[in-house]
């Protein structure tokens, strides 16, 4: 959370404050940003699926509109989630990355996935509700976690095939049922590279909203095992030199963030600071 924005669940039925608009191309932009005069968007003519109180901005009440598509709004474009991520200012990208996950939580939460009729929305919880069942829906989060592996002076990277070209990573992966957190790690490791971790160390987490990952971030020893690249997942993973590092994640990735610390640490540099 930022100092200027909190997350609430706000009733649509009030009226004025700040709205976004969200559809499959992005959100709704102009030349001042992405949160609108509330009543102003309302009158322009969007294709409204449905409407959530999602929080506060510097005081103001935020609501999101979710829209079947894409409309034509004069002096304004559409843009993505990853582009406000990479370049837009932080506390707007929180606000944005919240209501994408908002977003794509009502949109594919509109009918009941026990009997099919449609369902409502909760004034006071962020939850979808069919009476007949007596069955709410919360949004969806979906823990995955992230690690980098050391040995000494050298980490362990992995490019998937969906990177950018030249970047390497961290190795990361979703949780199952029935793992810990260590368990799940373990295992990804396991699968994607083939080796062995110790003293593995949690780090911190950072919520990813591509579209709804909670990012749990570790170190961990390499402990034994020759690198064998997963089929399809890993195109490339090596050993790099903290002295001579590859193409790196975006600067506000929990990735680049593992990876500086690490770096920090084992060169006595001041030690970078996660944003969340
Ligand atoms: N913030 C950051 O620095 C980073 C975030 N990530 C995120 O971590 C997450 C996991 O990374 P990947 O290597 O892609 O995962 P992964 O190694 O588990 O492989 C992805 C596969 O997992 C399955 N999957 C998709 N959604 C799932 C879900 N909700 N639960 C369980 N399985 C699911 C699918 O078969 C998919 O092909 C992704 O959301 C990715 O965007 C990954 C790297 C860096
Ligand atoms: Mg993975
Ligand atoms: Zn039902």
């Amino acid at each position: 959370m930022s100092a200027r924005w909190t997350t609430a669940v706000l009733d649509p039925q009030i009226t004025g404050g700040l709205a976004v608009a969200r559809s499959p191309e992005g959100f709704l932009v102009d030349a001042n940003g992405a949160l609108f005069p509330r009543d102003w968007l309302k009158r322009q003519e969007l294709d409204v699926l449905c409407e959530h109180g999602i929080g506060h901005f510097d005081g103001q009440p935020v609501f999101l509109l979710e829209l079947r598509g894409a409309g034509e709004v004069p002096g304004c474009h559409w843009q993505g989630l990853r582009r406000f991520m990479l370049e837009g200012d932080f506390d707007t990208y929180k606000v944005l990355g919240y209501a994408a996950q908002i977003g794509t939580w009502a949109r594919e939460h509109r009918f009941c996935g026990s009997c099919g009729q449609a369902m409502t929305q909760i004034r006071w919880e962020r939850a979808m509700y069919c009476q007949p069942c007596d069955l709410r829906s919360y949004p969806r989060i979906s823990p995955s976690m992230i690690v980098l592996i050391t040995r000494g002076d050298e980490v362990l990277l992995a490019r998937s095939p969906r990177f950018v070209t030249g970047v390497y990573s961290t190795l990361a992966g979703f949780a199952e049922p029935g793992e810990s957190a260590e368990d799940c790690l373990v295992r990804e490791v396991r699968e994607e590279v083939a080796v062995e971790v110790r003293n593995i160390q949690y780090v911190g987490s950072q919520c990813w909203p591509f579209p709804h990952s909670m990012m749990l971030g570790f170190h961990a020893e390499y402990a034994g095992g020759e690198i064998v690249m997963q089929a399809d997942e890993i195109e490339d993973a090596r050993w790099f030199n903290v002295h001579e590092l590859p193409p790196l994640p975006a600067g506000r990735s929990i990735a680049r963030y593992l990876i500086d610390l690490y770096v920090a640490r084992r060169l006595g540099l001041p030690e970078p600071v996660l944003s969340a």
